[in-house]
């Protein structure tokens, strides 16, 4: 199959890691610097899991003209990138490319189904701790990894199939499953609910663990969050919000989501609006109440973004 990867960084290097393994063909859009450091000198993944590795896409491009359609697009930009890139390279997307966003978030399919409108969107979803070291080259550490992506009428699609077990042969372990949906609120739960409490009280997870009225903030994001997932139809599992706070509580003191690094760093374009201020929007839209998760969005807003 001809996958094309959209975008040299964490994600996008972490799965190309688990598909250079099976000899299909691998495209890799970049731009800039990007593509030049590639084109000079391989694609670098350092991996625990997948191996350290120099990997080499039969083409790194980003002209749509020069890639030409895809039986695969893996979007793995930031989320606030999505809508442009889709715009950008529609012509690389046929009426059966399997289109898969693994952003954080509930966003990025319906973003890509509006800008493309071809192609064949699927839902997914990626746990994985990776971060560029220079362009081009990127760190994945650590044993999480895992990743998934479906359709939630649970229709049968051949090339996501083969993706799939592309990917499980090739080290990422992957589910092609119909209950995507809940899988992929379930983890917004967590990386959203997360990241609200880091946010307002501008701690990592030391701090909020000094304090029960903290730890309580915590558990008040994810009752706001599973009752907006239960406001478009998708029911999370019992008892999963306990299980977060365990896990939470089990994490280093100085760590903290990506989110909260990358505004307490001031880094802008951020994912704020796409990982929290969504979930306003649609509590909104749906009249919905989402006291926790709105105060950590407005004192994020005060805090960060002035
Ligand atoms: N990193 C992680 O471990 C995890 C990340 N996520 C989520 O996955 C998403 C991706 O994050 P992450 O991989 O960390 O992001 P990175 O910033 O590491 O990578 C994004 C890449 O997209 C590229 N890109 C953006 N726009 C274009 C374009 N128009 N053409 C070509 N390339 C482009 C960037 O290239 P350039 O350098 O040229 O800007 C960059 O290489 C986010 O939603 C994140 O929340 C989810 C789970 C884990
Ligand atoms: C949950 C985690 C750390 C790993 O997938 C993540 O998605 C992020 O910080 O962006």
């Amino acid at each position: 199959m001809r996958i094309g990867i959209l975008g040299a960084g964490g994600v996008g290097a972490t799965v190309a890691g688990a598909i250079d393994k099976s000899g299909e063909e691998l495209i890799l859009i970049a731009r800039g610097e990007t593509k030049q450091k590639v084109l000079e000198r391989g694609w670098i993944l350092e991996s625990e899991r997948l191996g350290n590795r120099v990997i080499r896409p039969v083409l790194v491009s980003d002209d749509p003209k020069e890639i030409g359609v895809l039986d695969v697009l893996i979007l793995g930009c930031k989320s606030f990138a999505v809508k442009e890139v889709c715009a950008q390279y529609k012509d690389v997307v046929g009426e059966d490319t399997l289109v898969i966003p693994l952003q954080n978030g509930f966003v990025t399919a319906e973003q890509a189904e509006e800008a493309l409108h071809r192609g064949v969107i699927a839902h997914g979803f990626i746990y994985c701790l990776s971060q560029i070291v220079e362009k081009g080259h990127v760190s994945n550490v650590g044993t999480l990894l895992r990743a998934g992506f479906g359709f939630p009428d649970g229709r049968k699609n051949e090339k996501a199939e083969r993706l799939a077990k592309i990917l499980n042969d090739g080290g990422l372990p992957t589910e092609y499953t119909p209950e995507v949906l809940r899988l992929v609120w379930q983890k917004y739960m967590m990386i959203c609910g997360n990241s609200c409490t880091f946010l307002y009280y501008d701690m990592t997870v030391g701090g909020i663990m000094e304090s029960k009225e903290r730890l309580d903030f915590l558990r008040g994001t994810y009752d706001d969050l599973e009752r907006l997932a239960n406001s478009v139809g998708v029911t999370l599992p019992n008892g999963i919000k306990e299980k977060y706070v365990e896990e939470f509580q089990e994490m280093p003191p100085s760590a903290a989501s990506s989110l909260y690094r990358d505004l307490k760093g001031g880094i802008v374009p951020n994912e704020l609006e796409q990982i929290i201020g969504s979930a306003v929007k649609l509590a909104d839209e749906k009249g919905l109440e989402i006291p926790y998760v709105a105060a950590a969005y407005e004192k994020t807003k005060e805090r960060f973004c002035k």
